[in-house]
């Protein structure tokens, strides 16, 4: 179970909505992957132009949260505005902050993101802040109240994976809100190391929109994150540095030969 604040979620996989080649394609990744959430920058979606295509429109939108998010914000001024459109719509309560500060690896504006998580929590909303796997950050995030804390494993789109698994579980031993791994996510390993390290969820959209077969890789994460949660779960054993026989032979009788 993935509970953020109030809502509860059986299903730990989060997807965006960008990128696909057409609507058809990503309604069926969105259904193999059984994803509760979907995230989709306002900016980008064409909520408020009635007369402009919506895959809001393809879908059963009462199966599914939808998160909005902040991208394509700068400051924290624009991200505060963008989360108030998206709440007035009646779409959510909880907004995924995201205010990138460099344009060339997209990587987020920890101050700005600080800034605006602080407004939108005195607004009332439920803030999940998109940050760095940076430890300190998460902490003072966390101080401040936010209601999970989102660290890249890698910049959006990158497909490279998890850069620096220590981070991660640094940020996941000292959370008291739930993390979730978002963006860099490229195959089904990654999303599975993420969820053995103890994260709480995976966000992802590059990985499945531009796989070669969108859908099957949906199931592929679907499984992926399943399986990631049930290592994690189950605790898995302690490397050493030798090795221990798996058929202990101590005790057997030995078979003479001649
Ligand atoms: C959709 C969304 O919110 C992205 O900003 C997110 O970070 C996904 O990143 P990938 O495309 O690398 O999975």
């Amino acid at each position: 179970m993935l509970k953020i604040a109030n809502y509860e979620f059986s299903s730990h996989l989060l997807l965006g909505t960008g990128k696909y080649a057409d609507f058809h394609l990503q309604k069926s990744a969105v259904e193999a992957s059984e994803t509760e959430i979907l995230t989709f920058a306002v900016r980008r979606m064409n909520i408020f132009e009635a007369s402009q295509p919506n895959f809001l429109d393809m879908i059963d939108v009462d199966k599914y949260t939808l998160l909005p998010n902040t991208a394509g914000a700068k400051t924290a001024e624009e991200a505060v505005r963008i989360a108030k459109l998206a709440k007035a719509s009646g779409l959510c309560d909880m907004v995924k902050v995201e205010i990138i500060g460099d344009q060339k690896t997209l990587l987020p504006d920890p101050f700005e993101t600080l800034k605006a998580c602080e407004a939108l929590l005195n607004e009332g909303f439920i803030v999940l802040p998109y940050i760095s796997d940076d430890v300190v950050l998460a902490k003072r995030l966390q101080e401040l109240g936010v209601h999970a804390v989102m660290p890249g494993a890698s910049p959006i789109g990158s497909g490279q994976g998890i850069l620096n698994p220590m981070n991660l579980a640094f940020i996941i031993e000292q959370a008291t809100v739930p993390v979730v791994v978002d963006a860099g996510i490229g195959s089904p390993t990654d999303a599975t190391l993420a969820m053995e390290l103890g994260a709480s969820g995976v966000l992802l959209n590059t990985a499945v929109s531009d796989a070669k077969d969108p859908v099957k890789m949906a199931l592929a994460m679907k499984l992926a994150v399943e399986a990631g949660r049930h290592g994690f779960e189950a605790g898995r054993i302690p490397k050493k540095t030798y090795a221990s026989a798996s058929s202990p032979t101590e005790g057997m009788s030995t078979v003479e030969q001649g």
